[in-house]
């Protein structure tokens, strides 16, 4: 049976957290591929274009043989939930163990995504540690541990782990800011990516 990871986000834009997230990913539980979900219709955020959002997430992966893109949100109506995201990809990929890999930060919500009970149990869960709040590793596997708590409460068992990665301090929303300040934003993203800010004029409105 192969191993894959979903890797789903925004990618408003991708930046050098998410690849290094995916990297870890990949070698800590011996991946075949990464598979990456941009949103159309993120449920919780207002995003730029899905087209620019694709554009820099292919660019950024391109030289990476174990990364793939997945446009299976595109196709899908309506806001871009996850469960569907994997009933869907499963069709597509038979005979497949599935991991998905997601920040700490998201991994909390997890008790209150759609149908997220069921979901819950129908993958393991990479957890990658993130600096937000100032969390050391330690407190970042004890708020795993919480959520896993939480859902067993109501009878579901989670398997889960988290990646073993430096914390990492970049956001998306970082990367915006600095655009909207007129902030160099090098080394944060993917050069390709950058060039690709620059030339579609993208989060410099202040507006934005
Ligand atoms: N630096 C990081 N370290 C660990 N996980 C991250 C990091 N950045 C993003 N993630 C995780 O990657 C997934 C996709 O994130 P997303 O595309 O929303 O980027 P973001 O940087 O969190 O965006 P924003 O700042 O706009 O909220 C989420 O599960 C998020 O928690
Ligand atoms: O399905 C849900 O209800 C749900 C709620 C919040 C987040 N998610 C998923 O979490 C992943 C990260 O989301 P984001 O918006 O933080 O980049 C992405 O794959 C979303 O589909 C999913």
């Amino acid at each position: 049976m192969q191993q894959l990871a979903i890797f789903g986000g925004t990618f408003d834009p991708i930046h050098c957290g998410h690849l290094l997230v995916a990297e870890r990913a990949l070698h800590q539980v011996s991946l075949e591929k990464v598979i990456w979900v941009p949103s159309l219709n993120p449920p919780h955020k207002q995003a730029a274009l899905f087209e620019h959002r694709l554009g820099m997430l292919e660019l950024a992966i391109e030289d990476n043989p174990a990364f793939t893109v997945s446009l299976v949100e595109a196709n899908l109506s309506g806001t871009s939930y996850a469960i569907n995201t994997l009933i869907d990809l499963s069709a597509s990929y038979p005979n497949t163990h599935w991991y998905w890999i997601v920040g700490l930060d998201t991994f909390q919500t997890l008790p209150r995504w759609y149908r997220g009970h069921e979901l819950a149990q129908m993958c393991d869960w990479l957890i990658a540690p993130r600096l937000l709040g100032g969390e050391t590793i330690t407190q970042s596997k004890l708020i795993c541990k919480q959520v896993e708590q939480q859902l067993r409460e109501q009878l579901i068992t989670i398997h889960w782990q988290l990646l073993d990665i430096p914390l990492v301090g970049v956001s998306s929303s970082l990367i915006r800011k600095f655009c909207r300040d007129r902030q160099s934003i090098r080394y944060l993203l993917p050069e390709s990516v950058r060039s690709y800010i620059t030339n579609n004029n993208l989060y410099s409105n202040k507006s934005e």
